[in-house]
C-alpha cells in the first residue's frame, strides 16, 4: 500500500506532466501562428493573401470552418477579385457598408448565437463554437474573419483573445496594404479619363495573347479606331466637351467587348482593341456594330449641347498559326501594322467605315507609326 507521501508524489507528478503537456501544446500553437503571421506579411498580393487566410489558416489550425467578410463601398475589391489570378472560390463575401457589423467591435467566442451577423453564418455549416474577429482600423470593423470549429471547446467566452487580436489586427494591414498595391497597379494600367486600359497594358497583353493563339491554337484579331474630324469637336465646343466624347465613345465601344476582349486607349482619340478567337466575317460584324453604337446617337456635352460623333475603324487579323515561327514582337508589329493601314483606307475612302487588312498589307512588319 502507498504511503500518503507516495500518493501525493504520484499525483504531483502527473500535474506536472499535464503542465508540461499544456506549455508545449501553446508553444506549438504560438510557433504555427507566428508562421502564419509571417506569411501574411510577405504576402505578394491579394490572391495569394486570401488563400493563406481562407485555406493555409483552415488547414494547419485544423479548423472546420473559416469565413470572411469584407466591406467594399468603392467597389475596388469586385474588381480585384475578378482578376483571372483569383478564381472566385473563397467562402468570401463583400459587403457594401458595414452596417451589417454593426455592434462587432472585439473577438466573440463561443457558441454560434442568434445575435451573431447574418453575413458571418456560414450556409450548410453548423459550427459548435466559432470566434468572430472583428477586422480594420478604428471602432467601425471593415470586415470579419470567422473561426469555425465542430468542438464545442474549441472556442468559448472565458478563453484570452490576446492572440486572436494580434491575428485580426495583422489580417487588416495586409489587406489593406494588398488593396493599396492593387489600386496601384490598376493606376499604373488605366486611362483616368475612359477608364479602360492604357498603351502601356495593351503592349503587354498583345504579347501574352500571341503567345496564348498559338498554345490554345485560336485566331487573334485587331482593331484600330479612330473619331473622325475630332479637331472639330476641340475647335468647335472646347476641351473638355472633347474629353467627354472620348469618354463616351469608350463607353459605347465597351459595350460590344466580349470577357476575353481588352479595349485600350491607344492615344489622343484613338482606340485598340484585341479580340481572340475570331473569323473574318464574326470580326467584321463586330466592327461594324460598334461603328453604328457611335454613330447612333449624339453625345450630350455640357448644357443642353450634343455632338454627332463618328468613328473610322480599321481591323487585321492572325489567322491560328499565322506567321509562327517569327519572333513574338515581329508578329505584333505586323497585326498591329495591318489593322492601321486598314484605319488608314478606312479615313481615305469617306470615314465613318470599316475596312479589313487584306493579308500582307504591310509586307515588312512595320507599325505604320
Ligand atoms: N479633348 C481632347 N483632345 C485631344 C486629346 N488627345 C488628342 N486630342 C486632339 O485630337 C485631335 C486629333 O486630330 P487629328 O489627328 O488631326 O485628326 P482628326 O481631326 O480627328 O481628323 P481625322 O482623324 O482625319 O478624321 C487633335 O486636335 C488633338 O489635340 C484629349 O485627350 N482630349
Amino acid at each position: 500500500m502507498d504511503t500518503p507521501l507516495a500518493t501525493e508524489n504520484r499525483w504531483l507528478r502527473a500535474r506536472l506532466e499535464t503542465l508540461i503537456e499544456t506549455a508545449r501544446e501553446t508553444e506549438d500553437k504560438l510557433n504555427r501562428l507566428a508562421d502564419l503571421e509571417f506569411r501574411l506579411l510577405q504576402a505578394r498580393d491579394l490572391s495569394h493573401l486570401l488563400r493563406l487566410l481562407l485555406q493555409d489558416l483552415k488547414r494547419d489550425f485544423e479548423l472546420d470552418h473559416v469565413g470572411l467578410v469584407l466591406c467594399d463601398p468603392t467597389g475596388d475589391l469586385q474588381a480585384a477579385l475578378e482578376d483571372p489570378l483569383l478564381d472566385g472560390r473563397w467562402p468570401l463575401r463583400l459587403i457594401p457598408d458595414a452596417a451589417p457589423l454593426q455592434g462587432l467591435h472585439a473577438p466573440v467566442l463561443g457558441p454560434a448565437g442568434d445575435g451573431d451577423p447574418a453575413v458571418l453564418r456560414p450556409e450548410g455549416e453548423d459550427l459548435a463554437s466559432r470566434a468572430l474577429l472583428p477586422l480594420g482600423r478604428g471602432d467601425q470593423p471593415q470586415g470579419a474573419l470567422l473561426l469555425g470549429s465542430n468542438r464545442p471547446e474549441r472556442y468559448t467566452p472565458d478563453q484570452d483573445t490576446f492572440l486572436l487580436r494580434r491575428l485580426a489586427a495583422i489580417v487588416s494591414v495586409c489587406l489593406e496594404n494588398a488593396l493599396a498595391h492593387w489600386r496601384l497597379r490598376e493606376m499604373g494600367v488605366t486611362d483616368p479619363l475612359t477608364g479602360v486600359r492604357n498603351r502601356r497594358f495593351f503592349d503587354q497583353r498583345l504579347r501574352d495573347e500571341i503567345g496564348r493563339m498559338d498554345r490554345e491554337g485560336h485566331a487573334l484579331a485587331c482593331l484600330f479606331i479612330d473619331i473622325d474630324h475630332f479637331k472639330r469637336v476641340n475647335d468647335g465646343h472646347g476641351h473638355a466637351a472633347g474629353d467627354r466624347v472620348i469618354a463616351a465613345v469608350a463607353q459605347r465601344l465597351a459595350r460590344h467587348l466580349r470577357r476575353f476582349d481588352l479595349l485600350a486607349r491607344y492615344g489622343g482619340e484613338e482606340f485598340v482593341i484585341l479580340l481572340p478567337a475570331l473569323d473574318d466575317s464574326e470580326l467584321r460584324s463586330i466592327a461594324e456594330r460598334m461603328r453604328r453604337t457611335v454613330a447612333a446617337a449624339p453625345v450630350p456635352v455640357e448644357g443642353d449641347d450634343a455632338i454627332q460623333v463618328t468613328v473610322s475603324i480599321g481591323g487585321a487579323r492572325l489567322p491560328p498559326g499565322g506567321l509562327q515561327g517569327q519572333d513574338p514582337v515581329a508578329r505584333a508589329h505586323k497585326l498591329l501594322g495591318n489593322a492601321d493601314h486598314a484605319l488608314l483606307r478606312a479615313k481615305e475612302t469617306g470615314r465613318n467605315r470599316v475596312e479589313l487588312a487584306e493579308e500582307d498589307l504591310c509586307p515588312q512588319g512595320g507599325h505604320a507609326r
